[in-house]
């Protein structure tokens, strides 16, 4: 049996990720993001972990992504590999550790959830702090850590606060919900990637998940240029060009190259574009290697047929 890591405890969107990948698997709570990725790096026990990457209403996972940055920039070989990836419909909910009045809920100060989350019901909760007075949010390691720390507050002393989370992490937790449905837009759905630890380096990643219907390969690189060279991103997105490549998405985070460390301003990028059965892999690591500071290809994964679910 594998065993796979996943942002616990058990009710996050990230569980409901790894049970729709590995429903006949050993299931592992992590802390948060970043012991997903240590832990798998780290410990042989571990096969797999399943982690947030955007959502479809307020964009990247900085910390998902920032964590491809740093082990870029600590390691030339990376010892992880993207091999497949999972979409959840995210429905927060309102949740209160009992029952409450509209007096009581007057009296509630603090919302506790996902820093992710704060961007999925801003208007919601701008709204609710005009109808029932301000409110704190206060950031917790995932949406069903949220919920326990909201209960197990109410336990410990009686104060009634509230969290936002999946109506499983309402029952997991045996809380209360107030509210359901409270996204501003519907169709929020959350992407994760599925990571495995990777057994020696090739420059190009080789391992994938069986398909699920989608016979899509999907190729995941992160790369940082010399900024200084007029063109230097251009000179990368042609490789993917010349070889007729589609790209799919692109992003990018802050980078601090390290022996650059003063200057701000640096970019670390992400890429994701289409396999093709004609690739010339080895002319796109040339190219790579002549047009990046440095550059990682984290997998070639299947798209999952969840992607192209409409609403
Ligand atoms: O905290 C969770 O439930 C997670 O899995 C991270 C997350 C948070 C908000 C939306 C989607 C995923």
């Amino acid at each position: 049996m594998s065993k796979v890591l996943f942002l616990g405890p058990v009710g996050t969107y990230s569980h409901q990720a790894v049970i729709q990948q590995f429903p006949d698997e050993e299931l592992i709570p992590a802390a948060s993001i970043p012991e997903c990725f240590e832990r798998l790096v780290s410990s042989t026990e571990m096969d797999y972990a399943v982690v947030p990457l955007e959502n479809s209403t307020n964009g990247q996972v900085v910390f998902t992504y920032d964590l491809f940055r740093d082990f870029m920039e600590l390691d030339q070989n990376p010892r992880l590999e993207v091999v497949g990836e999972q979409y959840v419909d995210i429905a927060h909910c309102l949740i209160s550790p009992v029952k409450l009045s509209v007096d009581q809920l007057k009296n509630v100060d603090v919302v506790y959830s996902h820093p992710q989350v704060w961007g999925q019901v801003k208007d919601y909760l701008t709204s609710f702090d005009k109808k029932y007075g301000k409110t704190s949010k206060i950031d917790c390691s995932s949406t069903s850590g949220a919920v326990e720390r909201c209960l197990n507050e109410y336990e410990a002393s009686g104060k009634i606060t509230l969290a936002i989370g999946s109506r499983v992490s309402a029952s997991l937790h045996k809380g209360t919900i107030v509210d359901s449905d409270i996204n501003d837009i519907k169709g929020n759905t959350t992407r994760f990637l599925v990571l495995k630890r990777r057994d020696g380096f090739n420059k190009i990643a080789s391992q994938s998940l069986p398909p699920n219907g989608d016979e899509t390969k999907v190729n995941f690189v992160t790369f940082v240029i010399n900024q200084d060279n007029p063109g230097s991103l251009i000179s990368v997105l042609n490789v993917l060009r010349e070889q007729d490549l589609n790209m799919c998405s692109i992003s990018s985070r802050p980078f601090h190259n390290h022996t650059q460390s003063e200057r701000k301003w640096q970019y670390c990028f992400f890429i994701e574009f289409y396999d093709k059965s004609d690739i010339d892999y080895e002319l796109l690591i040339e190219s790579f290697d002549q047009h990046c500071e440095r550059w990682i290809h984290w997998g070639r994964f299947y798209r999952n047929a969840l992607y192209y679910q409409i609403s």
